[in-house]
């Protein structure tokens, strides 16, 4: 999760509380101006081939925010190269299927919050093969070792017993306790420019039980991040704002909504039909639906992959306003060893990790263009274990999309974060007999057990399945996936990060940063990242010639 996700976290929260109107960052000190304003392709953009005619691109990574850039700035006539170290595109969007089974081994669903997602899925032509969970609103979290679902309005809030009776009352008075022009309220609104820790925010609102029951675990489920690290400005600015403007956030939370209510009635003429777009989905295939119609779209000869970049620069002449870029990489195909330092490039897109970009020599002229600026990025490890077990072995199966372990609950001896219920979101996913279950650990709250041998981690997942759904005995199917650096930390001091980005593509001729080390976590945003970041080499292009 990060202050940028954390608009369509809002939008698509199991939390009821938490639900807003989507809106534009504030927060956003180094983006550039025309990263917010400039108007989105539409749908025409496949049939738009005048303006980027004889200029190239040169894309670098294949996740889905580098290839929605590639097949955008395509789809305008610009001639695109895309460059990626692995031998597969995707990034941390990746599909798999063995007997009967098929899995997700990255994001697992993704949401149309933004409005770029359902853009790009009617462009691609894919609406068809999208699927929707089963049952995706239930959700569970562990109270007193055993899954509570998660209530999803007032009510059911009320007669849930996820909370106390206190906490609940503090959650139902937050609205008279924070009125922004009380100014005899005890309850103090943050000061603007100041940083604030999530737990501290969540506890001066609504208490600590609030915080450990229902924000770690949400944070986790959201980031693998938790509430200590992670700061309001940047993981729920909405609320953060909110908290300003109206003191309460539950109050502002409503007005907002209604505000926004009125605003949509307001737009006429959408020829878009209204969809749900705070509902998870996946497509019939897995997530690799959306690369793999990606990729093709960008086509296979503009797709270098084994193609690890190395070093970048920019060259140019003294006299002349205009300069290229040109790319050295590490392919590992014999016989293509350093073909594409010969070529030359307009404009550069960066979507690898920040600590990729560290790697890789920049140079300016014919000085080195040294990143000693850019702050080390602190990455959550995870290990992902996708087990199946036989019906008949589950006493106590769940129905709906997973569950969350709040990280008070390792006093019940559970160590894994939170289990997805694979099979009962898609239940073509795994033989008729077995349950799927895609079972996350590590993250913030447990580095070091995200890099334990399997033996140890299947140990792990089976006894705390045996608790939470009554799973006995051995999986009868198992994979094993560790992400190293699955997610960027959005900390403390990430705006030192996203400034040291800025400093790059102010200073660097033609050079563009995207995906979910700026732009936040879900891929929605990454989306997003990467089709405004080619509305921006555009312009740039455009302004070039
Ligand atoms: C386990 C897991 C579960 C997730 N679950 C969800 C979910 O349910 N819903 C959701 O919305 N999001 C989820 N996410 C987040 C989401 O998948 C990612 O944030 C998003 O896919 C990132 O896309 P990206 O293009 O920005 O980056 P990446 O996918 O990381 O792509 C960057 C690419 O750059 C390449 N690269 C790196 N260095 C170089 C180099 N030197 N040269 C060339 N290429 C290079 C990499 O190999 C990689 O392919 C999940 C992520 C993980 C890891
Ligand atoms: C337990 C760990 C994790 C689970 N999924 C992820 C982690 C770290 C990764 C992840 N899941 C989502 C996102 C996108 C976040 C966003 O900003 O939209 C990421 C990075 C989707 C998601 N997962 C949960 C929620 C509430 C969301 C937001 C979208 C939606 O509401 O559908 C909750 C959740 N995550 C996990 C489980 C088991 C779970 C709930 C029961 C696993």
């Amino acid at each position: 999760m990060s202050r940028y996700t954390a608009y369509d976290r809002y939008t698509s929260s199991p939390y009821p509380l938490l639900k807003l109107k989507p809106k534009p960052l504030k927060h956003f000190p180094n983006s550039r101006a025309p990263f917010l304003t400039i108007a989105m392709a539409t749908s025409q953009a496949k049939d738009d081939k005048s303006s980027g005619s004889g200029k190239s691109v040169a894309i670098v990574g294949g996740g889905v925010s580098g290839l929605t850039a590639a097949y955008k700035l395509k789809s305008k006539g610009v001639k695109v190269i895309l460059f990626e170290s692995e031998g597969y595109a995707g990034g941390k969007i990746r599909s798999n299927s063995e007997n009967g089974f098929l899995w997700d081994e990255g994001a697992n669903t993704m949401t149309e919050s933004e409005k770029e997602v359902g853009r790009l899925i009617d462009e691609l032509n894919i609406r068809d093969k999208q699927q929707f969970p089963l049952s995706q609103h239930k959700r569970y979290i562990v109270r007193n070792g055993k899954p509570e679902l998660i209530p999803s309005d007032p009510i059911s809030l009320i007669k849930s017993s996820i909370l106390s009776t206190q906490s609940k009352l503090k959650l139902l008075m937050e609205p008279f306790m924070w009125r922004s022009s009380d100014q005899k309220s005890s309850a103090k609104v943050s000061d603007e420019y100041s940083k604030e820790s999530v737990r501290s925010f969540f506890q001066r609102h609504f208490g600590k039980e609030v915080v450990d029951y229902l924000i770690d675990p949400f944070v986790a489920g959201t980031s693998g991040g938790d509430p200590d690290s992670l700061y309001m400005p940047y993981a729920f600015p909405e609320l953060w704002d909110l908290e300003k403007k109206y003191g309460s956030i539950i109050a502002g939370a409503i007005l907002s909504k209604l505000k926004a209510k009125s605003s949509d009635k307001g737009e006429k003429n959408t020829s878009v039909k209204k969809r749900n777009t705070r509902a998870s989905f996946s497509f019939h295939g897995g997530m690799q639906v959306l690369i793999d119609s990606l990729s093709k779209e960008v086509g296979g000869d503009n797709l270098k992959l084994n193609s690890k970049v190395l070093s970048l620069a920019y060259n140019y002449e003294a006299k002349s306003p205009s300069g290229t870029w040109s790319i050295a990489c590490d392919t590992r195909n014999p016989g293509t060893k350093d073909i594409t330092r010969k070529q030359s490039f307009d404009a550069v897109i960066m979507t690898a990790p920040v600590s990729s970009v560290q790697e890789m020599k920049f140079s300016l002229g014919r000085s080195p263009f040294v990143l000693d600026f850019l702050p080390k990025v602190s990455y959550l490890p995870f290990s992902l274990l996708v087990t199946a077990f036989k019906k008949e072995s589950v006493q106590r199966p769940l129905e709906g999309f997973g569950v969350l372990v709040p990280s008070i609950e390792q006093k019940n001896g559970l160590k894994t974060l939170g289990t997805l219920f694979s099979s009962m979101m898609f239940p073509d996913r795994a033989p008729s007999d077995q349950y799927l279950y895609t079972t996350f650990i590590g993250g913030s709250r447990n580095r070091d057990l995200a890099g334990a041998p399997l033996h140890v981690l299947k140990e792990m997942v089976t006894a705390d399945l045996k608790k939470l759904l009554g799973a006995e005995g051995e999986p009868t199917f198992i994979k094993h996936i560790h992400w190293k650096n699955a997610f960027p930390l959005y900390d403390k001091d990430y705006n030192l990060v996203l400034e040291a980005i800025g400093k790059m593509e102010k200073s660097l001729p033609g050079f563009f940063y995207a995906g979910n080390n700026k732009d936040g976590l879900a891929v929605g945003k990454a989306i997003t990242s990467g089709s405004k970041v080619a509305e921006l080499v555009m312009s740039y292009l455009d302004n070039k010639s």
